[in-house]
């Protein structure tokens, strides 16, 4: 590694010693694990690899058994999941977070003023407040695809439609760094090239963390790979350096749900 990137300034997100454990299972067995500012990370690994656990220890959704997590230099492993949105460091959220009843851009502005005001949902805010909001709503769903979508109720959006408006309620936060739990589940080929395009365009400003199983994408979008097996790191590299591993290539033997290519 050279130097410069040896330099910790160049790191979002530092885990050290990582762990996690499960009654008498280690579900994550000290990870270290480093993300370069502005990059596109994934985290990938057979089923039951410890991917969803080190991805919760990251977002602080579950608290470690050992080890530290650094965010911007600064020591989070003991804060909450909301103070560490605050900063910078935002999961999406799942499907059931996006309000069905709601239309497509009420969602946006209703995130937006969450991020404003601070507040996790201020219902009670005047309707003139919310309208202020409008404008910077309307451009984040141009910037992810949604404009011909601003009226539709979120429920009746098709699903890969709603995996966009998760990600526009998502960067409302203005998030620094973004953790995204499989973006691509469930997608037709056609949403997984449009998701894939605005993972990358939403990179280009911001630093993004994801788990994802479908190699082919992590292929094209990540800068950088971290294989996780049996809850430990098997390997880390860019695309090319981690499926010439033998090691990687071994883990995942015998895994029919990922597309491995
Ligand atoms: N809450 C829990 N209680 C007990 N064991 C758990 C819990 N969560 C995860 N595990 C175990 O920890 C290991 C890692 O699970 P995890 O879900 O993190 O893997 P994964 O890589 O995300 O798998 P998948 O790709 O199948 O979603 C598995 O053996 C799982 O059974």
């Amino acid at each position: 590694m050279t130097s410069r990137h040896d330099d910790g300034a160049d790191y979002v997100l530092t885990a050290k010693g990582l762990t996690k454990v499960f009654g008498g299972i280690r579900a994550v067995d000290n990870v270290d694990l480093s993300v370069r500012r502005n990059s596109i990370h994934a985290l990938i690994g057979p089923n039951g690899a410890g991917k969803t656990t080190c991805f919760n220890l990251l977002t602080k959704f579950l608290t470690p058994s050992k080890g530290t997590i650094t965010y911007e230099g600064e020591d989070v492993t003991n804060l909450a999941p909301a103070a560490i949105a605050q900063k910078g460091l935002v999961r999406s959220f799942q499907i059931s977070a996006v309000f069905g009843g709601m239309t497509v851009l009420e969602n946006v502005r209703l995130a937006l003023q969450r991020r404003v005001h601070g507040r996790s949902f201020d219902f009670w805010r005047s309707s003139k407040c919310l309208n202020s909001l409008e404008d910077e709503a309307v451009q984040l769903l141009e910037d992810v695809g949604l404009e011909d979508f601003l009226h539709d109720r979120a429920a009746d959006l098709p699903y890969g439609r709603k995996r966009a408006l998760e990600i526009a309620t998502t960067l409302a936060l203005d998030p620094r760094l973004l953790l995204l739990d499989e973006p691509l589940a469930g997608m037709g080929q056609e949403d997984i090239g449009r998701t894939s395009d605005l993972i990358k365009r939403v990179a280009e400003t911001r630093t993004v963390l994801m788990v994802e199983h479908n190699l082919s994408v992590v292929a094209t979008l990540s800068d950088r790979i971290t294989v996780l097996a049996r809850g430990a790191v098997l390997a880390e590299g860019n695309y090319a350096e981690v499926s010439e591993d033998p090691a990687v290539v071994e883990a995942y033997i015998g895994e029919p749900n990922d597309t491995y290519d």
